[in-house]
């Protein structure tokens, strides 16, 4: 599972640049190592300040080591942190160091002295705690979220996430299957009992039980899953309705030129802003319009591969030109080719723009803001939130990505298919046995814990069929 021929293979990575930086290694046996570099044994899981030795013994740096033995580390194997001063060549020179320390052989009888040490591939640390029960596959992946985390509120979620919120739900969630199948699978033994006996035994509410709380789990992991990867909205509409405007009002920069010439963006301009900490990738386009001009041209074909990407668009239109003829003929193109696109008018929130020059719209046609003056501007932030599906306050939500998404949905699915094949019309208890087993198996991929022999381990322990 390591992916190495040898699976006493020690790694090794340098992190840091600034005030301090730490070579972090993670192996077995690493003693030797720790001897030719700190010049001496540390005690476990103390920090001790001394010199980090070259081969010939000249100091590289003064730093900080700590050995923390197997199992009781980040990876659950023996690691050996160096913390050093952040320097990118200091850290080179020490990694360099550990790697010769590594390769160095016992003169006498030419053996390696210690594992081959090898610089760690990405994540390779936290896959490592994973496979040594360090931490599950959720809170892995948390590890990585927390660290690209783009907003504040994504980055609390995600150390919930790590802290094992999310898990602690899936596996509660999966006691209670569990407890159903055993009961299913014990029934399946006694063949005249049938779904009566389960129905007797309180199977068929707990099952309704269970699906209630996968639906409050799976909403949780949705808008998790929204602040991880947040929502794409595209500024789309005619030249010079503002929409660059609206770009460096919703950013509080100036992003994008703002001209009074119609055409004046050219190509796509992308910023990520926040709204409540979902994290928004903005788009601003070029103008949408009849153009003879390449440029132009070129920058309205990005314009609608943005449109057809998005999550979102916004439909801006002006309010100071609403009854001129050639606009509302420029608008009415746009709605047209709009809708041929897919699922369109989920996707389209028209909002009118210059409310300070022009009487607002009536509010059914649209919401009517200023980019100039910021009126209506947060009353499109809410809109927005609303069509990302955004609901929770951000204080209980964990970190999910699409995939515990798409296994929760699995999950339910087969619950479902369990709930009627368990109905009055099917009473199909082998088939119900199955959906049961099916959706354990979609919620164990979450935290990678399922194993048959797992469920197979609880069987046999909960109850003494006498086979
Ligand atoms: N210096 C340093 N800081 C770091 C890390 C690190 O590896 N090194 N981490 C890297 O991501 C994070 C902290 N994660 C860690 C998780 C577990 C253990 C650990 O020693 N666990 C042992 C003992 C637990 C205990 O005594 O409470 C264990 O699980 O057995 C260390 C760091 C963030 N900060
Ligand atoms: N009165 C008023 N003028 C605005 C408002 N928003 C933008 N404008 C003006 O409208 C003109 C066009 O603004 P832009 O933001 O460049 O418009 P655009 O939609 O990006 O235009 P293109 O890039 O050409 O497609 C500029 O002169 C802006 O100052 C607004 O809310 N009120
Ligand atoms: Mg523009």
């Amino acid at each position: 599972m390591l992916h190495d021929e040898d699976p006493i293979v020690a790694i090794a990575t340098a992190n840091g640049r600034g005030a301090i930086g730490i070579v972090r290694l993670s192996g077995d046996r690493l003693e030797p190592l720790i001897q030719a570099i700190c010049g001496r044994t540390l005690e476990p899981r103390r920090a001790t300040h001394g010199p980090f030795l070259d081969a010939d013994g000249s100091a590289i740096d003064q730093g900080l080591a700590i050995h923390f033995p197997a199992p009781h580390s980040y990876t659950g194997e023996s690691v050996l942190e160096l913390q050093a001063h952040g320097g990118p060549v200091v850290l080179q020179l020490l990694l360099a160091r550990c790697l010769a320390a590594a390769a160095d052989v016992e003169p006498t009888t030419g053996k390696p002295r210690l594992p081959r040490l090898r610089i760690a591939r990405p994540g390779e640390f936290t896959e490592r705690a994973f496979l040594n029960d360090k931490l599950d596959l959720a809170q892995a992946e948390a590890v990585g979220d927390l660290i690209d985390a783009s907003t504040e509120a994504a980055a609390r979620s995600a150390t919930r996430a790590l802290a094992g919120a999310f898990s602690d739900e899936v596996n509660a969630l999966r006691d209670r299957l569990v407890d159903l199948r055993m009961l299913v699978e014990a029934t399946l033994d006694f063949p005249d009992e049938e779904i009566d006996f389960l129905e007797r035994a309180g199977a068929l509410q707990r099952l309704a039980a269970a699906r209630g709380q996968l639906a409050r789990v799976l909403a949780r992991a949705r808008q998790g899953a929204l602040l991880r990867d947040g929502m794409r909205v595209v500024l789309a509409g005619q030249p010079n309705v503002g929409k660059s405007s609206l770009l460096n009002a919703l950013a509080g920069a100036e992003l994008a030129i703002v001209t009074d010439v119609p055409g004046t963006t050219r190509d796509k301009v992308a910023e990520t802003i926040q709204i409540e900490g979902v994290p928004i990738h903005v788009v601003d386009t070029a103008g949408l319009r009849e153009s003879s001009d390449t440029v132009e041209r070129i920058g309205i074909a990005r314009s609608w591969e943005a449109v057809e990407d998005a999550d979102a668009i916004v439909f801006l239109h002006d309010l100071t030109r609403l009854g001129h003829a050639d606009y509302a003929a420029g608008d009415a193109a746009i709605a047209a080719r709009l809708a041929e696109g897919r699922a369109d008018a989920a996707r389209v929130l028209h909002v009118f723009n210059k409310a300070d020059a022009a009487p607002a719209v009536e509010t059914a046609r649209g919401l009517s803001i200023s980019a100039a003056s910021g009126e209506g501007l947060a009353e499109l932030r809410q809109a927005l939130l609303e069509r990302a599906g955004w609901q929770a306050a951000p204080e209980g939500v964990f970190i999910a990505r699409a995939r515990h998404v798409h296994a929760l949905q699995r999950t339910a699915a087969h619950l479902d298919a369990a709930a009627q094949h368990a109905s009055a019309g099917d009473r199909a208890l082998e088939l119900l046995a199955e959906e049961l087993r099916l959706a354990h198996d979609a919620l164990g991929e979450i935290t990678g814990a399922f194993s048959a022999d797992d469920l197979l381990g609880v069987i046999f322990a909960g109850f003494c069929i006498g086979k």
